[in-house]
Parts: C-alpha cells; sequence; structure tokens
C-alpha cells in the first residue's frame, strides 16, 4: 500500500475536496481519508495515494514548519513586505509590526521598495540605509516600468510566499508583472487581484512558472500583537535585541530605566529612533494587554 503513495503541497480547499499538487506539478483532487481529524491547511505538505484520472486520496499531513491563522495557511517560506518608495511614503511602524511578525512565525522576511522609477522619498532612503544592517537589504522594483521583477523572481522560486504592505504600494502590478503572460491559473489570480475580491478564510496558493507559489491574501490583514511578553519583546528587535545584554538590569524593558544600554545607544545613533519610537509603542500595547490581565 505505502508503495504507490506520493507527496504534495496542498493548493487550496473547495467544496470538500483538497487539490494537492505532486513534484511532478500535477494537480490531483483529493478526499480525506477518514481518519484525519486535524484540519488540513493550505500550503500543507501531504502523503496522498494518487487514484486515476488525477483522483487521490489525502491520508496524512507532514508535520508543518509554521501555521499562520488568519489567514490560514501553512509553511510559508517567505513574507514579502512591499513598501513604496513614495506615493504612498513607506509605513516605518507598519514595516516593524510586519518584521515581528515575521520573526515570531520563524517567516524569512523581505523588505521590497516598489516604484523604484519615482524619486525615493526620505523613509524610503532610510530603509535602503539601515535596514541591510539588520540583514534586511531591501530588493527594489518598478512594477511599472518592469525593473527588478527578475531578481524578485529569483527571491520567490520555489518558495510559499505571503505579500503584504500598505495599500497603493503596488502589491496587485506586482503580482500582475509576475505572472505576465503565464499560465490560465496566474491569469485567473491577477484578474482576482484587480478586482480586490478575495475572502481570508480560503487562501488558496498559485503556483508561478517560473517557481514558486503566491498566496491569494493581502496576508496579515490582521495586525494584532501576538502573544508575546513584554519582557521578550526586544528580543525580536534584531537592533535592540545585540545591544541589550549590556544593560544595567537583566529585565530591563528599555523604557523609564536608568543606565539602559538600548537608549545609550539610541542617542549615539547606533540604533534608529523610529526603531526605538516602534518599539516602545508595541511595548505599551503589550504592557496595557498585560495590566488587563492581572
Ligand atoms: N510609478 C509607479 N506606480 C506604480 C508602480 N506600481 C504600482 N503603481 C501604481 O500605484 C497604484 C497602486 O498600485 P496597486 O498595485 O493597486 O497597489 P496595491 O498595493 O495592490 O494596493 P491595494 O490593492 O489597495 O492593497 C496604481 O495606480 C499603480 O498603477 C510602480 O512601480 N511605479
Ligand atoms: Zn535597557
Amino acid at each position: 500500500m505505502t508503495a504507490n503513495k506520493a507527496e504534495g503541497l496542498v493548493l487550496k480547499r473547495y467544496s470538500g475536496f483538497y487539490y494537492v499538487q505532486d513534484e511532478q506539478y500535477q494537480i490531483y483532487e483529493c478526499k480525506l481519508r477518514g481518519k484525519i481529524k486535524a484540519p488540513v491547511f493550505t500550503g500543507d505538505r501531504v502523503k496522498f495515494t494518487p487514484l486515476e484520472a488525477g483522483k487521490g486520496i489525502l491520508e496524512s499531513i507532514i508535520p508543518r514548519k509554521n501555521e499562520l491563522y488568519r489567514p490560514r495557511i501553512a509553511n510559508v517560506n517567505l513574507l514579502l513586505i512591499i513598501m513604496a518608495c513614495k506615493q504612498p511614503s513607506p509605513s516605518l511602524i507598519l514595516l516593524d509590526k510586519l518584521l515581528l511578525l515575521a520573526s515570531y512565525y520563524r517567516i524569512t522576511p523581505q523588505i521590497l521598495l516598489n516604484k523604484s522609477d519615482l524619486p525615493p522619498d526620505s523613509k524610503s532612503i532610510f530603509i535602503e540605509d539601515y535596514y541591510p544592517q539588520m540583514g534586511l537589504p531591501p530588493i527594489k522594483t518598478s512594477a511599472i516600468k518592469k525593473t527588478g521583477i527578475d531578481t524578485l523572481r529569483i527571491v520567490i522560486e520555489n518558495k510559499i510566499t505571503v505579500f503584504a504592505g500598505p495599500s497603493g504600494a503596488g502589491k496587485s502590478s506586482l503580482l500582475n508583472a509576475l505572472v505576465d503572460g503565464i499560465s490560465v491559473k496566474t491569469q485567473e489570480l491577477s484578474k482576482k487581484v484587480e478586482r480586490g475580491k478575495h475572502t481570508t478564510r480560503h487562501v488558496e496558493l498559485y503556483p508561478l512558472e517560473s517557481g514558486g507559489w503566491i498566496a491569494d491574501t493581502p496576508g496579515f490583514s490582521q495586525l494584532e500583537i501576538p502573544a508575546i511578553k513584554s519582557s521578550e519583546l526586544a528580543s525580536y528587535f534584531n537592533d535592540l535585541s545585540s545591544v541589550a545584554e549590556e544593560c544595567k538590569f537583566n529585565d530591563c524593558l528599555h523604557q523609564g530605566e536608568k543606565e539602559c544600554a538600548v537608549k545609550d545607544a539610541v542617542n549615539e545613533g547606533l540604533i534608529a529612533k523610529s526603531r526605538y519610537q516602534n518599539y516602545i509603542s508595541i511595548l505599551e500595547e503589550i504592557l496595557a494587554k498585560e495590566r488587563s490581565y492581572k
């Protein structure tokens, strides 16, 4: 029995069926083996038994690397954080929150600055200067001029990618540039994206012909801060955590304390003020939540 089992990736669930893509890019319409009780997510890697005529039986879920609940998707490899160089000006708080979420859910983040055909504004220049020091060099694209798209293709190759970013940054335009003239499936995606009509409940993965899958979802539509303790927040900020060890107090929150290495580093210009301010504003949100639970 086990000899003819195959491995595949769940692209979507639709009216009781799971659409599973195998390693040869064949798609099978699978029913669930009765004994599976745990919910199957889009993005799950599964074992299945192929049957005739593109049908199959989904047998088991291979353990997940990560899982998101809103949207519900498993095994995301890349969070593509899309900001425009200007129009709209990049949102640094959104960027830092998305980086925090990526780190919390153990998803590799990639910053992308779109609209590189326009002169960048000061925040965009800041992102290009500062974030590479944290190991986060942005890629630059112009969805309109079609520049940087090949670099983006390489970055997302063979990965499950979720797009995120403010309205107007160019997410739909980039998707359209990526899927330009490709398969029917992906053209459906670009149409869908244009209409901007997707529910977050049924996430669908679209295979790109150049390799990789893009989730049909705005990604982290809910920017709720996950259950991080106030004492752990700084550990998710690479630039803060690297100096936090030198704080006088082990439990320093880098807020009102005296002799805080983080605050010193901010005053010396080693840590960006915006990063520190965004840390403090998220910290205050978490502290307020913690107080309300007491
Ligand atoms: N100059 C320039 N304009 C762009 C570029 N990419 C997108 N735009 C324009 O920016 C506007 C917003 O682009 P969208 O692709 O709709 O942005 P979005 O991020 O999908 O926005 P939402 O659907 O609201 O989340 C449109 O008018 C695009 O034509 C670019 O690379 N350069
Ligand atoms: Zn401190």
